[in-house]
This record gives structure tokens, sequence and C-alpha cells, in this order.
């Protein structure tokens, strides 16, 4: 049987049995708890059975009772647009400050100029009314730090009249208490924290003199020296400032790199000419063979990896992909995650919007579970494994394989380092990254086999598309030339070393018109398989090999993607499929509980309250990440309403007909059980900033937002 009849076959069994039980959720237990949908259930409270034919295409099976219709008439469910997700795989230059740089916007720093994709997407500013010095934000009242600005700083020095004038009231979400104290202890936003009156207070001295002091957790005084110290202590991955200066500056040297490019440039040259050549069809045709000369080193042993069906992973994700977010993810079972993707030239440049992306939380710096249900790699070291690998995108070999160079040397806690070749925005596609190197399979081999050069004992890997056209899927060919190499390097220079690759099983071509192909990504595992074998044969046979420089000892992981949304989904590609592991994307950031439906093997129908229980948890998670301060909580509202734009889609699945849910599938206009079901489906974005004022507080005058999705609506015609 093909694998993709499996796949089908096993979909629609689920679609004849799965009828999801009606009850209406109570608030007294979690309704993951209450409610299991068993695959064999019968149809319960009368509701007919229909045959998954009479499902409309790209319209959630939403039950009679919680379509929105006028009164007497019957819904007519029109057909709603597909929501094109590539839209939201950008990152322009706003964005890119908004994350890292924009905490220096204020200090003189010039705003560059908008840029990119995501141009007309702005979110206001969101700072102090007075900006506080930096001298006395931390400090007692009368022990302020000498400030270095003198005579000239423009910030307040008085905290007094800043709690005053400077900055709005205190919040009284969390029940006025700072969950950043709660949690370390200590704030790090100190004065400009919007909670400072819980870690705060007035003390009088023998002289008469009323002081304001910070305080910790226990209300005693600290620090007299102005230093915080890092409150936080679970953030890693945090690079120097002196770092990134010294790589603005160019004061960084990039040994190994350098002399790999230079071998490189002179390899390419004479690869070149060989090629000209014997295209021209001469006798004379150069050899390549007699003509090469060896690197100037051997890549050093990589840490062995592992994938496999207990290790569902996050995808990267643009934005949506933040560290808070990241982290709730792993707390509901996720056990690989991936940084959002940096961009290659401004690691370079030392830009801190690019390395604050490379930041991870301590919960990703754990071993995935490891149950070796999978192939596993002689030398594979559990308890050093972790969770949390980069993703970066690059145009040209010299900038992928420094900035591996650079990552590697400065990052004390990585799995991998993942090339982005799937990107479809025309911002790198145009520059030759992201989808673009699918067609340049010469170049997309250099830059793989230098990162590997270059990288340490850190593994590299890929992520592609099927291919750029629709007409021509370049996936399998490209695979084949990383796992092997080209024709003429296989032999004298081994496998450029790639230690997985990830299929996302689209083209760049498709955007999000269609459902992931899985059946082109189970003829690539297929492929794959017989790869690995060859590899195995090969290192039998290569002039020289040094066996400890091949990934995973010659075996190369397959991480599919697309369309994953519920652990039916999940295990039907593993074990059809026969990926090793499934990579979820805009499933985790609709259903972040996807890792425990997979962890548990059942459906949870999360009720309203769980649900913005995790919503709660990503704004703590923010504010522990980026601060509990105007500057620090406006972000997490930002990045929570992105999140938002994606949680919002979630349909219930007590609510829904027949199961399984699919992510294609978008509901007509429906209410849900209760209030608060209906509010978080909502798509209007106010009412998400309604939902993050629930925790962060009212939303500045000056915060503004826009979806990343021009349209999220849908219609639906009443027929009377
Ligand atoms: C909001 C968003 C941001 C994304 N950002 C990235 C990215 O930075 N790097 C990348 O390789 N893919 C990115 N992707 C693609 C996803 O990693 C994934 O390949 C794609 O969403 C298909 O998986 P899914 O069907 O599970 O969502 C992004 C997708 C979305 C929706």
């Amino acid at each position: 049987m093909k694998p993709q009849e499996s796949t089908k076959r096993s979909q629609d069994e689920i679609h004849d049995t799965a009828t999801p039980q009606q009850q209406e959720p109570t608030h007294d237990e979690p309704a993951s708890k209450r409610q299991r949908f068993d695959e064999s259930a019968e149809t319960q409270n009368g509701t007919t059975k229909k045959s998954p034919v009479d499902r409309v295409k790209g319209v959630a099976p939403i039950k009679a009772e919680y379509l929105i219709v006028a009164p007497g008439q019957s819904a007519k469910v029109a057909v709603p647009d597909v929501i094109d997700d590539d839209e939201a795989e950008g990152r322009g230059t706003i964005e890119h400050q908004q994350q890292g740089d924009s905490r220096d916007a204020g200090k003189g720093g010039k705003r560059k100029k908008k840029t990119g994709q995501n141009k007309e997407r702005t979110f206001g500013t969101f700072s102090d009314a007075q900006r506080l010095c930096n001298s006395v934000a931390w400090t007692p009242e009368f022990s302020p730090r000498s400030c270095k600005f003198g005579e000239r700083c423009n910030g307040l020095h008085d905290i007094r009249k800043y709690l005053k004038e400077g900055r709005r009231a205190d919040l009284e979400t969390f029940g006025g208490k700072c969950p950043t104290l709660e949690k370390f202890g200590k704030c790090p936003s100190g004065w400009r924290c919007l909670f400072v009156s819980s870690h705060s207070k007035e003390v009088e001295h023998e002289d008469g003199r009323k002081e304001l002091v910070l305080t910790d957790k226990d209300g005693n005084t600290y620090p007299d020296d102005g230093d915080t110290g890092d409150a936080n202590t679970e953030v890693v991955n945090n690079v120097e400032g002196q770092i990134k200066i010294d790589l603005s500056r160019k004061r960084v040297q990039f040994e190994k790199s350098d002399k790999y490019l230079k071998w490189l440039e002179k390899d390419t040259q004479i690869f070149r000419d060989h090629h000209h050549k014997q295209k021209d069809g001469g006798a004379e045709a150069l050899d390549y063979r007699a003509m090469y000369v060896e690197p100037p080193f051997k890549p050093s042993e990589k840490k062995r990896l592992y994938f496999g069906r207990e290790t569902p992973a996050l995808a990267p994700l643009t934005t949506q992909g933040n560290l808070p977010f990241r982290r709730l993810c792993v707390d509901l079972g996720c056990e690989l995650t991936y940084s959002e993707m940096a961009m290659g030239m401004p690691l370079l440049q030392g830009a801190k919007s690019d390395w604050t992306l490379m930041r991870a939380h301590k919960s990703e710096t754990t071993p995935p579970r490891f149950n070796g249900d999978g192939p596993v790699a002689q030398g594979y070291d559990h308890s050093k494994d972790l969770k949390f690998g980069a993703q970066i995108a690059a145009n040209v070999p010299w900038v992928a394989i420094k900035s591996t160079e650079a990552l590697a040397r400065f990052l004390p806690h990585l799995r991998l380092i993942d090339l982005n070749c799937g990107c479809p925005i025309d911002m790198l596609y145009k520059s030759g990254a992201g989808s673009a190197l699918l067609d340049a399979p010469s170049k997309l081999e250099r830059m793989i086999r230098g990162m590997n050069a270059v990288s340490d004992d850190v593994p590299i890997t890929a992520k592609i598309r099927m291919g750029v056209r629709d007409d021509k899927f370049t996936a399998q060919k490209n695979i084949e030339r990383l796992a092997l190499g080209s024709e003429e390097h296989r032999d004298i220079l081994g496998a450029p070393g790639c230690a997985a690759v990830t299929l996302h099983g689209r083209t760049r071509q498709q955007r999000y018109t269609r459902a992931a192909n899985w059946e082109y990504i189970a003829e690539t595992a297929a492929m794959i398989k017989r790869l690995n074998e060859k590899t195995d044969s090969l290192t039998d046979t290569i002039r020289e090999v040094d066996e400890r420089t091949l990934p995973n000892g010659g075996r190369m992981f397959f991480i599919g993607n697309g369309d994953c949304y519920s652990h039916i989904d999940y295990f039907d590609h593993v074990d059809n499929a026969k990926v090793d592991t499934v990579m979820i994307g805009r499933g985790a950031i609709i259903k972040p509980w996807i890792y425990e439906e997979i962890q548990t093997g059942q459906y949870l129908d999360k009720s309203a309250t769980e649900r913005l229980g995790y919503i709660e948890k990503f704004a703590r998670y923010g504010m522990e990440a980026w601060g509990s301060d105007e500057l620090g909580i406006n972000y997490t509202r930002r990045f929570l309403l992105e999140f938002l734009s994606f949680f919002s889609r979630y349909v219930p699945i007590g609510l829904l007909e027949y199961l399984p849910p699919s992510i294609n599938e978008r509901p007509p206009a429906y209410k849900g059980r209760n209030e608060l079901e209906t509010l978080l489906a909502s798509k209007d974005y106010k009412d998400w900033i309604k939902i993050s004022e629930m925790f962060l507080g009212p939303a500045p005058a000056t915060f503004s937002f826009t979806p990343k999705h021009k349209s999220n609506s849908y219609e639906i015609e009443a027929e009377g």
C-alpha cells in the first residue's frame, strides 16, 4: 500500500467513527479531565451522524445550535476565504526593531526607515511620559549612582516626581502584586515596574528623613548599591553587550571561517572551470579531482541528535515563536523548539534584535523526552541533549558560514543550527535566501558544508519546502545532495554534514491555498531511508573518510511539517508517512495543548477558562522575559495579540459535529458555550486588546495594533 493511501484510509476511518460528546462544560474541573473524545464513540444526544461527504469543503462543521443565525432562518454557510499564513512568516524592519532594538529607542538612537514586508505595521509607542534616568532606576532614593550624562541628562532623577508625573498609576491586575517579584523574589524593573507599590516602601531614618526604597519579596530593602542583580536567572543565551559592540565594529576574528572561505573561493573557481570545460565537451576537460585541494581542516565531531515519535517539535515561527510562547509550549509537552529566524548579516553586525532572538528559557535547555522509539545514533548522549535550536537565514555562503561560527562560539545552549531554505516572502526570496536556495543547489551545498565545518560540535540542519514552483518539486533532489553531496564532491569530500532535514509539504508558489502534501512527504521519507542506507555503504568506500565527522554516524533525520492539528494527524504522519517526528507550526499557536494531546493520545476539549489560563501564563512569561515596566508590559501585550490572532481561530471540539478537526477548515459565525468562549473566538482585534487588559491592565492611548492577516472575517448568508 502506498503510504498516502494508508494515511487517507486512517483519516476516513476516523471520520466514520468519531463523534464528539456533547456535554456542556461545567467549570468545576478542567475540561481536559472531563471529556475524552474516543474515536470509537457513538453519536450522542440525538445528533444524527452524517457521513464525511456531507462536510462542506473548507468549512468547520459547527453544530447547528452554536451557529449564529437570525430567528427562523437557516444558515447557509459560505466557504470562507483562505488565510494566507505566508504573510505571517515575514519579518519587516519595524517588527525587528520592536522586539530587540526598540528598548534603545528614545536613547537618541536613529529610527530606521520603514522597509520590508510589514512596513505598514506599527504598534504605536509605549514608554513612560517622562523617562527615569538609569542612575536612579534601581537605587534607594538617597543613594543614586552617578549619572554619566551629568548636567546634560534629560532623564528624571527625582523618584517621587517620576512616580507622580512620569508614569501612569500602578496596575490592579494580579491583585496589584508584581508577578516577577512573586517568581524571582525581586523585580528587575525596579522603580519603573507598573506594580512597584508591591515592592517598595518609605522608611523613616533616625534624623526624621523619609526615603523611598525598593524591597524584595520578604519586604527587605535591597540593594544598597543599586544593583538589581540578574533577577531573572531563567533566560539563557544572553550575549554580552561588549560582544555585540565588537561585532558591530568588526573587531571579532573569525579564524575558522576566514580560512575556510579562502579555500572555498579557490575550490569554487576550480570547480567552475571544470564544469564549464566539461560543458564545452572538450577532451581537455580539467579533472576536478586532479586540481582539488584539501580543505584547511576537517569539521569537528558533532553532538548526535535524536528525533522520535516522542519528540513533537514546535516550528520556527517569526514573531509568534518568541520565548514566552515557546516556554508555554514546553510546559504543555513540546519537546523540541526553534528560535525565530534570525538573519545572518545582522548577527554578524552585532544587531541586538537578532541576537535577542537566540535567548531561550531554561526549560528549553533540558533534554527532550526519550524512549528510544526511533533509531538511535551510536554515541547519542541523551543527558547532554537539549530542546532549543537556532534558525538562521542567509543568501550567500560567507554570511551563513560566519554567522554559524558566531552562534556556535557565543551561545552556550544550542541543540543545532538550522538553515532556512523555505521562507517564501519576497524580501528574502529576491535576495537569494529562504526558498530561493531550493533553486540554487550548489550554493546550498556550499553553505551547509561550510556551516558544518565551522560549527564546532553543533549539528547543522535545513528546513525546506517542496520547491519554489508548483510544477517543479525540487526537494528530493536537494535532499539527496544534502545527504551525499554532489557527484563530484561526494567521494572526495564526503557528505556535506546535514544532520536533519525538515520538509514543509508546500511550494513557495502554493501559499496556503491547498493542504500540505503528505503523500510527497511520505515518498521523501522512503527516499531518505534509502539514502541513509547508501550513506552507510559509501562510508565503507570513501577515501579517508573520518567517521566521526558524519552527522549522526551517517544517518540523516527527517521531520515532516504541514497542517498537523491533532494527535491523530501526528501519529498518522509518524506511523504512515514514516517521518521521524512532526514539526508543528500554526497548530501549536491555535491550540498549544496539541502537545498534551500527543502525549496523552486523546482529544482535549479545553474549557474557555482553561484557555484563558494559557493567556494568563503567556502574560506572566512575557513580563518575566521583557519586564513589568511600561515597555515590557506593552511588548508583552503586542506579542500576546499576535498570539491571539491565531488562538482565536480555535474552534472548541465540543462544538464540532465531526472529528477530526482540520486546520484548513474555518468556521461560519458561531457562539461559544459561554460568553468567555464566544469572546475568545472573536476575530476583532479590539476584543483581543480587551482580553490583554484582563492581565496587562489598560492599553495606553498610544498603543495600536494591526493584525498580520488582512482579513479574518467570514460570512454567513441567512436565508428566509
Ligand atoms: C506566523 C508564522 C511564522 C513563521 N516563521 C517561520 C520562520 O521564521 N522560519 C521558518 O522556517 N518557517 C516559518 N514559518 C513556517 C512554519 O515553520 C511552518 O513551516 C509552516 O507554518 C507549516 O507548518 P504548519 O502547517 O504546522 O503551520 C512560519 C509560519 C507562520 C504561520
